[in-house]
């Protein structure tokens, strides 16, 4: 290729001019060897343009070694500069047209080694392409494509290997806590970092905790990580269980996790026989969790503090529906706070409603 030989000492003052204009050749590095700075340049230039060059790093130098000024155009080997893509998108320039790489949803998950992407029907004819980019940009090991909603009681997704490993199990660092899960056959979303850490930062030493929807355990987890609690998790999912039982191993712990797979309906006949009540309930299961109020309800202490979710545009159904919870066993209710967790479809977001349940 193309470089600017130049008295080591100058080279900085001529790769500005040379920058200035547009010379330079920013994908390749300046190189100095035996006193000379070279420097990449993107076209030939002719004796003119190397005598103007000249005179305006003679105009920089301000008569000091000028008489040693002397550009020399020469071929030389230089080192190319490696470039990070800032984006999957980026990483596809080149590779997919302007217009397929707009319409490419660039968001994606990143659950321990495994990337989660959604590609749109008209763009899965290139999956190996983008595949192999998202395995690049994101450096993990194996790179999913969605091929369902998540669907279900047991709240999963269809995936589809596209590049890389074809391996589901996992594990997923949250706040110092390791969550060892298996994409395929359990609900886990990285999203939810924040808000677990919003809870887990409320609870107080010996509380009894109920999560009545307890996946592989983040909630439970990243609570008995900082507290001396007692949490009941449950779960219908078996496999999360599994995996619930595995991740209170993997890490240490101050509080005790009760791992209880079974649905949540049944589980709750044996607490209410024992007459065992909570002083906080945990209800992430936005699609359905209004059907369990009423027995999240009978299961609270007095004074008990219920985190709720939904999907919805905003908190007034959510709140019309535990009010009337409450209302039905002679509670009162206090709203506590509100908030969007994240975003699920266009308009709809996955709420929290905190709120604190009293006898009247
Ligand atoms: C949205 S996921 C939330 C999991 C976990 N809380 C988290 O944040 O990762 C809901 C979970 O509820 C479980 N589930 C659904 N219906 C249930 C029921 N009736 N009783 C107990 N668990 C249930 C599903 O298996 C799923 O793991």
């Amino acid at each position: 290729m193309l470089a600017i030989k130049i008295p080591l000492k100058e080279t900085n003052k001529l790769r500005i001019i040379l920058m200035e204009k547009e010379i330079i050749d920013m994908n390749y590095k300046i190189q100095s060897s035996d006193s000379y700075g070279y420097i990449p340049i993107n076209r030939k230039i002719d004796n003119d343009v190397i005598i103007e060059l000249e005179n305006e790093l003679k105009k920089k130098l301000k008569g000091q070694n000028e008489e040693k000024i002397a550009i020399e155009v020469v071929e030389k080997n230089l080192e190319k500069i490696k470039k990070y893509p800032k984006s999957i998108a980026e990483n596809l320039e080149g590779k997919l047209s302007n217009d397929e790489i707009e319409e490419l949803k660039t968001s994606f998950d990143i659950i321990g080694d495994v990337v989660i992407l959604e590609i749109p029907e008209k763009l899965q004819k290139h999956k190996d392409i983008i595949g192999h980019a998202a395995l690049d940009f994101t450096k993990r090991k194996g790179v999913f494509m969605k091929k369902s909603a998540i669907e279900g009681i047991t709240r999963i997704r269809q995936i589809e290997n596209i590049a890389g490993e074809n391996e589901t199990r996992t594990i997923h660092k949250e706040h110092g806590a390791r969550f060892s899960l298996d994409v395929k056959d359990v609900y886990f979303s990285p999203r939810l970092a924040t808000e677990r850490k919003r809870i887990a930062s409320q609870v107080k030493d010996k509380e009894m905790v109920l999560d009545m929807f307890a996946g592989i355990g983040p909630f439970p987890i990243l609570i008995a990580k900082r507290r001396d609690v007692e949490i009941y998790a449950v779960d219908i999912n078996k496999s999360a269980i599994l995996h619930m039982k595995e991740n209170i191993h993997l890490n240490k712990l101050k509080g005790k996790i009760h791992p209880i797979h079974g649905d949540i309906t049944q589980i709750a006949k044996n607490f209410k026989e024992k007459n065992m009540k909570f002083d906080r309930i945990i209800m992430n299961l936005p699609g359905t969790a209004y059907e369990f109020l009423d027995l999240a309800i009978l299961l609270m202490n007095n004074n008990g503090i219920l985190h709720y979710y939904e999907f919805a545009e905003n908190y007034d159904q959510g709140i019309e529906r535990i009010s009337k919870s409450a209302l039905k066993y002679d509670k009162q209710l206090e709203i506590l706070g509100s908030r969007k967790v994240k975003s699920s479809s266009p308009g709809q977001w996955h709420i929290c409603i905190d709120a604190k349940i009293s006898d009247f």
